[in-house]
């Protein structure tokens, strides 16, 4: 599903540890800052330890920022169970858990079907060749580089083995790491091969996000014309 040009860097940061209690003003701050997108995290209390928001949040979200890409992170059991509820809050990217699901390719159409793109997590313990049989049905393949749960974990730096047999198998596939990755992380992860940047409290914990945004993007968009070059 994913197109036939060299997938570009987007940087997508998480507001998962920001003051939710003032959400859109904390979304807008990082849409100033120079964000391409939000990775917004939703969190059911069984698939991972914690809790977090649903589409009602999301829905009010939406008619405050019309033009903003939503990536919407599903750490839920029965993740099936959501997507109308998401496409009708405005969703526009809808990354399941493979762990989570238990028919891949039906969950896939209905994701498609409500005109989401469709994203798939794997969790550091799990094989990449698990989403081998699937691979034509996925537009993003995110790679989860922390246990998913909790904002401002270790960056995990052998998961990178991951990345580079995705963008050396799928090179045009949207590869997307999320977990610990920040100013101390980029260069590994863009190395790997990532286009999609996912960073929490890197970007939402310093005094000028914008800063900080543009390393991330400068990191990767470096690595995207080495790699050009080396063809
Ligand atoms: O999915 C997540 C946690 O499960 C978050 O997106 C992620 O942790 C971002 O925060 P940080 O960059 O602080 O790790
Ligand atoms: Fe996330």
């Amino acid at each position: 599903m994913s197109g036939h040009t060299h997938p570009c860097c987007k940087i997508g940061p998480s507001i998962l540890c920001a003051d939710l209690s003032c959400l859109a003003d904390e979304c807008r701050k990082m849409i100033h800052s120079g964000a391409d997108y939000l990775h917004l995290d939703v969190m059911d209390g069984h698939f991972v330890p914690n809790l977090t928001f649903g589409h009602p949040i999301v829905k009010c979200l939406r008619p405050k920022m019309p033009d903003i890409y939503f990536d919407m992170h599903m750490m839920v059991q029965n993740p099936e169970k959501w997507v109308e509820s998401m496409a009708d809050a405005g969703a526009n990217q809808y990354t399941f858990h493979i762990e989570a699901c238990e028919d891949i390719p039906a969950l896939c159409r209905k994701i498609q079907e409500s005109g989401m793109r469709v994203g798939v997590g794997l969790k550091p313990g799990t094989p990449v060749e698990t989403i081998l049989p699937y691979s034509d049905l996925f537009d993003v393949v995110l790679i989860m580089t922390v246990e998913p749960g909790f904002g401002g974990q270790s960056f995990m730096e052998d998961m990178m083995s991951k990345v580079q047999y995705l963008r050396t198998n799928f090179p045009y596939l949207d590869i997307e790491v999320d977990g610990g990755v920040g100013p101390n992380t980029i260069d590994v992860v863009a190395e790997a091969g990532a286009n999609m940047i996912v960073s929490g409290t890197a970007i939402t914990g310093a005094s000028d996000p914008s800063q900080v945004i543009a390393l991330l993007r400068n990191s990767v968009e470096n690595a995207i014309q080495k790699s050009q070059l080396e063809r």
